[in-house]
């Protein structure tokens, strides 16, 4: 039997906002950066992937809002994206696709599409779901990812000052593979490098549409905009399947590089950020949500590409 679960997920996605010919079925608001990402060596140990040793590669980073709505208000989504393409000298690239909020709500995708159903029976208005209300049904139906519900019902009140200033989580486990094939679970980590002890949240009273990329177009008009990567190091007990578990936080952590963001640009090829695309030198784990993340992505993809506007 044809497995249809990820065509599931992306009509679910469609009903839920309403569709939005030629966008991406979720992050459909986001702009294009070119940067640079310069390894620091400390990976080598662990990989071999081409983009984690000591030269410098270029990237393409898109940061995104959540919503299928390529118009929603910044300050309305709750969490934002962050995807990069690493450019290997050899012509390939790898991938991370990662948000804000560093677990996933479920490890198991049919009750993901159950969650997106709960959530799009408290719709407010043709495009406008009521996410408050959408948390509170899904904690009484599903008590056990009350961490994860919590988080994100956090994240909705009130908007981030900036995408410069926010963490991003690729929140899956991943494999680092070194030259003696020796393979160690990790989990990624982005934190900006100038980071603000201060309150990072605003409030959205005088906010605009577009708040966040006007700001991050009006840093990059003064310098440049800096992440830093970091690995944490699984230890035995970790899981490496399940994206709802973030792993105690006493894990090793390394810092392997530093993303320096340096200007806005405008692909005009369509592009696909897909979470499984790593590369030489990392593998993927046995985690269901992961792949099917590939598969719904390129269903995605397709539809998006075969309508009539195309965006990148
Ligand atoms: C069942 C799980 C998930 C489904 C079905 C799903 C679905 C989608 C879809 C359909 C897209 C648009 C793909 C395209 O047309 O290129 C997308 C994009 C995205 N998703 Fe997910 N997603 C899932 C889980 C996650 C998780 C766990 C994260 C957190 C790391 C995440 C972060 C993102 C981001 C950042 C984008 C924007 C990618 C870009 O910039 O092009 N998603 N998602």
């Amino acid at each position: 039997m044809s497995n249809t679960l990820p065509q599931d997920a992306i009509n679910t996605l469609e009903q839920l906002q309403g569709k939005f010919p030629g966008n991406r079925r979720a992050h459909a608001k986001g702009e294009f950066y070119e940067a640079v990402f310069t390894p620091n060596g400390k990976a080598i140990p662990y990989t071999t992937a081409p983009h984690l040793q000591s030269e410098p590669v270029t990237a393409t980073v898109r940061f995104s809002n959540s919503p299928p709505d390529p118009t929603a208000a910044d300050f309305l989504s709750p969490a934002k994206g962050m995807s990069i393409h690493f450019h290997q000298p050899d012509g390939s690239t790898s991938h991370q696709v990662c948000t804000t909020i560093p677990m996933f709500i479920t490890k198991d995708p049919k009750t993901f599409i159950e969650m997106l159903k709960i959530l799009g029976s408290h719709k407010t208005g043709v495009h406008s779901i009521d996410l408050g209300l959408g948390i509170v049904q899904l904690l009484t139906t599903f008590p056990e990812h009350k961490k994860t519900l919590l988080a994100l019902k956090e994240q909705l009140k009130q908007p981030p000052i900036s995408y410069a200033a926010l963490h991003y989580y690729p929140i899956h486990a991943f494999y680092l593979v070194n030259a003696e094939g020796k393979r160690q679970a990790i989990k990624y980590e982005w934190r900006p490098l100038k980071e603000k002890k201060s309150s990072s949240f605003l409030s959205s009273i005088n906010l605009s549409t577009n708040y966040l990329s006007e700001d991050l177009e009006k840093r990059l008009d003064k310098g440049t905009v800096s992440f830093e990567l970091f690995i944490r190091l699984a230890e035995d007990t970790d899981a490496t399947d399940d994206p709802t578990d973030t792993w105690p936080t006493d894990r090793q952590k390394i810092l392997i590089g530093q993303l320096t963001i340096n200007k806005k640009i405008f692909p005009t090829e369509s592009l696909l950020f897909d979470p499984t695309n790593v590369g030489k030198g990392i593998e993927l784990p046995d985690d269901p949500i992961l792949h099917f993340r590939h598969e719904s992505y390129a269903v995605s993809y397709d539809r998006r590409n075969k309508e009539n506007k195309k965006t990148p």
